[in-house]
């Protein structure tokens, strides 16, 4: 898979077809809109790609710090390499970009990469204010030669699925229904850090974290995970917060205790899949009241592990 972060000619890209949008999460919505510019381009006997953005565009239209995000650059292209992809253009988001009219962006689109056929979903929007939609596209092909595709609302229980939803369920703590409409457990990464090192004087050893912070977070509290390590998930209890009981004023960790594992994760890269959330975290009295609830949250994981519910 090739991967091109800049507006130049690619004579290779000629003839493609490509799947604009933001993508974030590439959650099932995405997916299905994938699928049809793969299965049109495999009939055609053409390439296919991904144009998207490194940054998501709100972080320069809304002038804020922008909408976390549900998935690194890294993790989304190797996701796009599995998914079959042949290239991914992923530009930079900047205001010259969003000042560009939808004209403008089109004979952009048209001179650099000269695809045959595009695919956008129903809500697809692009250009200065958002100007242009699927309408546009298919207007402008007649002059730019390329026909376009639109993708109706992909749903789930009646809700049409989103990266907006997706972000408000994970942080709701709705990590069941998160993974619905992803297709996938949410998951973080990250390489392990040293805590406090407190964890393995209760026989709990914790493997630390400490994702972006442009990261959407689920909320505090301890879930039922799965950590990746060395090829193998394994199941985990995953805490997220401070840690109250023995700190003053910690900082907000993610640390997972991986049920049935020995060995040095220092260093390493986990990931650490969200499943179900348990409970919120508690200030306990002392370390020893702790150590029963994490055992009491341990219990509860294995039972899952058994009966994967
Ligand atoms: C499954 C799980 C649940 C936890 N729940 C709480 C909690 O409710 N309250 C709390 O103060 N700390 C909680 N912790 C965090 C512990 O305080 C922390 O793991 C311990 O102090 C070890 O920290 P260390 O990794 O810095 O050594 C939890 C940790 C795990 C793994
Ligand atoms: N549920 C869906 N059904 C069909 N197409 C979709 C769906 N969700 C997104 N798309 C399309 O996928 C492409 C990427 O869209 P985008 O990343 O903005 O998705 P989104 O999930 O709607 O994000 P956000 O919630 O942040 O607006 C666009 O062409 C968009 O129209």
């Amino acid at each position: 898979m090739r991967l091109m972060t800049r507006w130049t000619r690619d004579e290779a890209a000629a003839g493609c077809v490509l799947a604009l949008g933001a993508f974030d999460g590439l959650h099932i919505g995405h997916r299905m809109l994938m699928a049809k510019a793969q299965r049109i381009a495999r009939e055609r006997g053409l390439t296919w790609g991904v144009f998207t953005f490194a940054n998501h565009p709100s972080t320069v239209l809304t002038g804020e710090n922008g909408k976390k995000r549900l998935m690194g650059n890294m993790e989304r292209l190797s996701a796009l390499r599995d998914m079959g992809c042949d290239f991914v253009i992923q530009l930079q988001f900047t205001p010259a970009l969003a000042a560009m009219e939808a004209e403008d962006f089109i004979k952009h689109l048209a001179q650099c990469y000269n695809p045959s056929h595009l695919v956008v979903g129903f809500n697809y929007r692009f250009g200065h204010r958002g100007a242009g939609d699927y309408h546009t596209l298919k207007e402008a092909g007649k002059r730019y030669n390329f026909t376009a595709d639109v993708v109706p609302p992909i749903t789930l229980g009646g809700e049409t699925v989103s990266s907006t939803l997706i972000r408000s369920c994970i942080d709701s703590g709705e990590m069941q229904k998160a993974g619905a409409l992803l297709g996938r457990p949410y998951e973080l990464r990250g390489e392990v850090v040293h805590g406090r090192e407190i964890g393995r004087t209760m026989n709990l050893p914790t493997a630390n974290i400490v994702p972006p912070p442009s990261r959407q977070l689920p909320p505090r509290g301890v879930y039922i995970a799965q950590v990746w390590t060395d090829g193998v998930w394994h199941t985990a209890v995953t805490n997220i917060g401070s840690n109250p009981t023995v700190a003053q004023q910690g900082a907000l960790s993610v640390e997972s205790h991986l049920l049935d594992y020995k060995g040095d994760l220092y260093g390493r890269l986990i990931r650490v899949r969200f499943i179900k959330k348990l409970r919120g975290e508690v200030k306990f009295s002392g370390v020893a009241q702790l150590k029963a609830q994490i055992e009491k949250d341990v219990r509860i994981a294995r039972a899952w592990e058994g009966l994967k519910i």
